[in-house]
């Protein structure tokens, strides 16, 4: 057979059939569900009497609407607390396994599921929530669906899709000191448009990415969807193959050296054909930052905010309503900028290493004054692995909140929320008006290093400058 991309092996290894409408009918491996967008798929299932196919390829957990400070039930806010009910019911009902808050395992959905090895190279992986594209991180084939998929997913461990084409997006080179993952992506977004990917998979190569462990490849994959790509992935690899070793879920024995060779033979030949690709230079990667209203419009750190007339024509109405909305002037720096709130976690970067960075530039300093800043680890096993680790310890010294694993501040479905037209510094992925919880609440999304500068600093900074 010809030459082919891991993404049409996996797409082919998973063809129920082609109806006559011309899409795919592709089977699910693993459904990962959480209380925002599974009640009412439950309900129609409910409605017209189904049953969950295979319950044990579902998996469950809460994340959105959990309080990250008081977790006490009832949940204040009845609306969680409905939600929070629905999937315990439902879950149990249907037999799926469910991560409550507390049980060690509970997390942000995309954190959890690799940490415990449910997600394996050449899989199809579904779940009722945009960020899906973080499960690409392993050579995985996974997307956000919509509240009638879950339902259909749940119903028949299957969707109707229509194939998407490949865009190979290389990167190749070292990333200097204080650039990361994030940055990568921020950069690639911005170069290629938050449309640019639409009826794309994005495959991740080159030595930049092959240099990334899987938390920053996750960092990469999870905005796939930011760059309007369903699903983004990286070819699995030997760091893909160490990181699941050993995990609960993952293959054991004999089962595992099987899975390896499988795992090794989905990845995109060498000579396969892309339908687009395109290449980035990691040097020319700086500390990215945006300053708009879709994560799309980024700049260096050491670059201004750019003027209308530096823009592609089809990008002018989105900046000037960004302007107004983040009150910034076109050609001012961003640098210098005095921030009010700075948030530590998310799917795109709550994971242990992001701590790590983070606590590397908050240590031994003080949150400036008047800043608000916290910490919420991606998962109860990132917490818990942070507090082994003393980062609790080095970030409460320095003045930051340490918190319970949620999404939190990155879309404010919970108790954390910005207040009036208060700046904030985030290391989540969207920075959409009134994401964070304000109707005039303005997001700056950036590294969790930046995050940290920013938050001893009081201001929008250039990490590069605190730590060498
Ligand atoms: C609540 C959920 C449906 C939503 C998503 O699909 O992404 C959320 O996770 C987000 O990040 O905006
Ligand atoms: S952390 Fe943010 S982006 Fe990720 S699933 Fe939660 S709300 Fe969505």
């Amino acid at each position: 057979m010809s030459a082919r991309t891991l993404f049409d092996k996996v797409w082919d290894l998973h063809t129920i059939s082609v109806l006559p409408s011309g899409q795919t009918q592709l089977f699910i491996g693993l459904h990962l569900i959480h209380e925002v967008t599974s009640p009412q798929a439950f309900a129609m299932l409910k409605e017209r009497g189904l049953r969950v196919m295979y319950p044990e390829r579902t998996v469950a957990t809460v994340d959105h609407i959990v309080p990250t400070e008081d977790q006490q039930r009832p949940f204040q806010d009845s609306l969680a607390e409905e939600m929070m009910q629905a999937l315990e019911t439902n879950t149990k009902a249907h037999n799926i396994r469910f991560h409550p808050i507390g049980s060690g395992n509970q997390g942000i959905v995309h954190v959890i599921a690799p940490e415990q090895g449910l997600t394996q190279p050449g899989m199809t992986i579904a779940c009722g929530d945009s960020h899906t594209s973080t499960h690409g991180a392993f050579g995985a084939i996974a997307f956000g669906i919509g509240t009638s998929q879950v339902r259909d997913v749940l119903a028949a461990q299957s969707l109707s899709l229509n194939k998407l084409k490949v865009r190979k997006i290389e990167v190749n080179g070292d990333l200097a000191p204080g650039v990361y993952a994030k940055d990568v992506i921020l950069h690639i977004i911005r170069k290629l448009g938050v449309k640019g990917g639409v009826g794309y998979a994005y495959e991740y190569a080159g030595s930049t990415f092959t240099a990334m462990d899987m938390e920053e490849r996750m960092t990469v994959c999870n905005m796939s969807i930011e760059g309007g790509a369903r699903c983004g992935y990286i070819n699995p690899d030997e760091v893909t193959f160490a990181y699941l070793k050993g995990r609960e879920f993952a293959p054991q024995g004999e089962d595992w050296d099987k899975a390896v060779q499988w795992w090794r033979s989905i990845a995109s030949d060498p000579d396969a054909v892309y339908d687009d690709v395109v290449s980035f230079r990691a040097e020319d990667i700086e500390p990215t930052v945006t300053w708009g209203i879709t994560p799309g419009q980024g700049i260096g750190i050491s670059e201004p905010v750019p003027t209308l007339d530096s823009l592609d024509p089809d990008d002018q109405a989105i900046a000037s309503e960004a302007y107004k909305y983040m009150q910034f002037q076109p050609g001012q720096p961003l640098k210098g900028t005095k921030v009010d709130v700075c948030f530590i976690g998310s799917c795109t970067n709550g994971r242990l290493s992001d701590l790590e960075e983070a606590a590397k530039v908050a240590k031994g300093h003080q949150v400036a004054a008047g800043v608000k800043a916290f910490v919420v680890p991606g998962s109860e096993q990132v917490k818990q692995q942070a507090e082994a680790a003393g980062l609790d310890q080095i970030f409460q010294a320095a003045g930051f909140e340490w918190r319970e694993a949620g999404c939190s501040m990155c879309l404010a479905m919970n108790p954390d929320k910005l207040q009036g037209d208060q700046l904030s510094a985030s290391s989540s992925n969207r920075n959409f008006k009134g994401r964070q919880g304000s109707a005039s609440g303005r997001t700056l999304l950036m590294s969790p290093a930046m995050v940290a500068a920013a938050a001893i600093t009081g201001q929008v900074a250039d990490v590069r400058e605190l730590v060498s």
